[in-house]
């Protein structure tokens, strides 16, 4: 496995190894022991898997608040994503920073968001399914959204036309009308 560090201390990418043979491959998608070895030790008790039609198809930018705030561990199932994460931790030396990674059913890659972050991704292709570990249950009353598009976060989502978005995140407020309920507990 190898886990390489993002601009944004505690965000990881892991990439999985796969085993090609002439029927396809094989590939361990998490192993708790794999990760702990690398320092990761987060009690997953949710798996999710969407499916998002359209290319461009914007979900987030998604949080759940203490008592219930989530880590994530993010794969693409099918098609690519643009998966992405922002710091929301008040007082974080990197608050209101992003980090992108593409992540494809090809390239097998996995984006580890921490507590404290933002997460959201853009879909590339049509018909891509996105699989991700959750360490809390959803809690729809600790549910909270900022906007994708929010200039001061200035991610750079590379869409091809208009995101295709919900409801819920086309109303979603901007960062600066927000009150983030996180705050940084110090370099770890
Ligand atoms: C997130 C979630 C939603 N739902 C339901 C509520 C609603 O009826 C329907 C769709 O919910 P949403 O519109 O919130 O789904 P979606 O916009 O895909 O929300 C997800 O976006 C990504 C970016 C994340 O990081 C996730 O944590 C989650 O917030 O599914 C659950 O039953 N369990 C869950 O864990």
């Amino acid at each position: 496995m190898k886990v390489t560090k993002t601009a944004l201390p505690g965000v990881l990418l892991l990439e999985p190894p796969r085993f090609g043979d002439t029927r396809g491959f094989f590939s361990e998608s998490w192993n708790r022991k794999t990760l702990a070895a690398h320092g990761i030790e987060i009690d997953f008790v949710q798996d999710n898997h969407s499916l998002s039609a359209q290319t461009d198809t914007v979900r987030g930018l998604h949080f759940q608040s203490p008592p219930h705030a989530q880590a994530k561990l993010v794969r693409c199932g099918r098609g690519r994503l643009f998966d992405v994460a922002v710091d929301i931790r008040k007082g974080s030396p990197t608050y209101g920073q992003w980090v992108g990674y593409e992540l494809s059913f090809e390239n097998g890659l996995q984006l580890l968001v921490p507590e404290g972050f933002l997460h959201g991704f853009a879909t590339r292709d049509p018909d891509t399914e996105i699989v991700y570990k959750c360490s809390d249950y959803y809690a729809p009353d600790c549910d909270g959204a900022v906007r994708f598009d929010d200039p001061d976060i200035g991610i750079d989502w590379n869409l091809s036309g208009d995101a295709v978005l919900s409801d819920k995140d086309a109303a979603a407020p901007l960062l600066a009308n927000f009150d983030s309920p996180f705050t940084w507990e110090g370099p770890k």
